[in-house]
């Protein structure tokens, strides 16, 4: 089970009042229970473990893709489960921006048409920059015409960055954007993530296996 946040960093909170993240819930797995409790003012949280542990189960239940077995998950201020008050708000209004580990773009879609999907599930929300803005910031402008396929593993952890970003999301989810990626490459990603936690007023709940990075990027530490 997960403790409550043990480490923070000075001058990240979340501008809002509420906390980023308040969670407290248990996702049920096949043969076993996985339990976590969050509760952080800090826009950045790193939920760290070994593989296995549940992390990715865990992002699930808040993006609502998984039903937790009890407990309950707000996030910025906003409920989106409560098994006491019978709260369980449906995937497509919880407004997460999930960057899945292994990216899920459209295959048979240009970067560009990946990243006008984001902004056609934006909702009527504004999104935080036009889709050249965002393919700027996540330097993928000159990629937009070729297909996932054409990519390299960084350039499709940007594209599908972008594509969470362009959603308008009232919050991210990283489900490990640097797996398997060379140094040069994490790096470029570690500083993008930096930069949309700096710019956004966007709470970021961030899975990665790596302490260093998680030291890196984030003011509160949540271990599985
Ligand atoms: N769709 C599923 N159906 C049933 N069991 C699952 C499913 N996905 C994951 N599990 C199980 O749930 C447990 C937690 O898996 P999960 O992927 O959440 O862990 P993780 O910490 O994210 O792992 P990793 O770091 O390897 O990605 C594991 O025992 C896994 O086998």
């Amino acid at each position: 089970m997960a403790g409550a946040p043990r480490h923070r960093r000075q001058g990240q909170a979340c501008p809002v009042n509420a906390l980023a993240f308040d969670i407290d819930i248990a996702v049920a797995r096949p043969g076993r229970r996985i339990e976590v409790r969050i509760a952080s003012t800090d826009s950045l949280v790193a939920l760290v473990g070994p593989s296995g542990m549940g992390k990715t189960s865990v992002l699930d239940a808040i993006a609502g893709l998984l039903g937790p077995a009890c407990g309950h998950i707000e996030v910025g201020g906003k409920r989106l489960f409560d098994a006491a008050g019978q709260v369980d708000m449906p995937p497509e209004r919880r407004g997460a921006g999930y960057v899945f580990q292994d990216s899920r773009l459209f295959p048979h879609l240009s970067v560009e048409q990946n990243l006008a999907f984001g902004t056609r599930y934006a909702d009527g929300r504004a999104p935080f920059a036009d889709p050249a803005e965002c393919a700027e910031l996540l330097g993928i402008g000159h990629l937009l015409h070729r297909r996932p396929r054409e990519l390299s593993g960084g350039e499709i952890r940007r594209a599908a960055i972008a594509r969470a970003l362009l959603r308008a999301p009232r919050f991210l989810l990283l489900d490990e954007p640097t797996a398997s990626l060379d140094d040069a490459r994490r790096q470029d990603i570690l500083r993008i993530v930096e930069q949309i936690r700096d710019r956004f007023a966007l709470p970021i709940l961030y899975v990665s296996h790596d302490r260093s990075e998680v030291d890196r990027l984030a003011g509160d530490v949540v271990e599985l």
